[in-house]
């Protein structure tokens, strides 16, 4: 972790698999600091959305590689809420699907896509005071942010999780289906080429599977702002 003094305060990265609490954290703790929530996961469905609308192929390195030049994507506070904007239109709720959640995993493994989303996420990011969830912020996007956390749960949990959300929304999916994704998400995400989804080194782990939010938040809170006091100690 690096010792810079940025404008902002300090970079938080937030890495981990589908399902292990990365948004709700980012969130609370982004909102406890006063910080800005980049939902790096977000832009990637963004990117499978429109190329979907667009008819390119997940694999279709020189489409996606176009599409990714002239899309500007960003984000706006709503309230509590942040909305995802594509080209100027709200795409929030379009990007949450659970089909959109396995083309990005396809889409998100692609040079193209992931360079393209790496400049404009150290874009967002570089001057501090911002939380960044994903799969590899710690590791490729920030590797010198000052304080990086691993968070992770098992398969079954971030399943379960995952199926009372789906189920919350009137989706019909069982919990087998469910867990049986998240499996499938674990596996593309970990296994593939470009920026896997892997801990940083001096990343701190946190195991969720039976700890609450709020347990979960104290944890991170506690490291954030220790980390802020030894910066300013200088
Ligand atoms: N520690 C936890 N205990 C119980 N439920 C949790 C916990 N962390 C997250 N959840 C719930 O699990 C679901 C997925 O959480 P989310 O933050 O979207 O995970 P991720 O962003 O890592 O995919 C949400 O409904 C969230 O409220
Ligand atoms: N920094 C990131 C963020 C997400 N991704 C990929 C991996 C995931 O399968 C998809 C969707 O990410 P997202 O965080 O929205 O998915 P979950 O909320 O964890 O289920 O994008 C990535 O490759 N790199």
């Amino acid at each position: 972790m690096s010792d810079t003094v940025r404008e902002n305060g300090v970079i938080v990265a937030i890495d981990g698999p589908s399902g292990a609490g990365k948004s709700s954290l980012t969130k609370l703790l982004a909102r406890r600091l006063g910080y800005i929530h980049i939902d790096t996961g977000a832009m990637f469905r963004a990117v499978a959305l429109m190329a979907k609308r667009a008819g390119i192929a997940a694999d279709d390195d020189a489409g996606l590689a176009g599409l990714c030049r002239t899309l500007e994507i960003s984000f706006v506070r709503d309230g509590e809420a942040c909305r995802v904007l594509a080209n100027g239109e709200d795409v929030s709720r379009e990007i949450r699907t659970e089909e959109i959640g396995l083309l990005t995993s396809a889409v998100s493994a692609r040079k193209p896509v992931r360079a393209a989303l790496l400049t404009m996420q150290r874009a967002m990011g570089a001057k501090g005071g911002v939380i960044l969830e994903g799969r590899d912020i710690g590791t490729v996007v920030f590797p010198d942010a000052e304080v990086k956390f691993f968070l992770s749960a098992s398969a079954e949990e971030r399943g379960r999780r995952r199926y009372l959300e789906l189920a919350a929304r009137g989706d019909s999916a069982t919990l087998e289906e469910t867990i049986a994704k998240v499996i499938q998400r674990d596996r593309q995400d970990e296994g593939r080429e470009h920026a896997p989804l892997k801990q940083a080194a001096d990343a701190l782990p946190i195991d969720s599977t039976s700890l609450s939010i709020d347990e979960v938040l104290a944890v991170m809170e506690s490291a954030v702002r220790e980390r802020i006091a030894k910066g300013e100690k200088g």
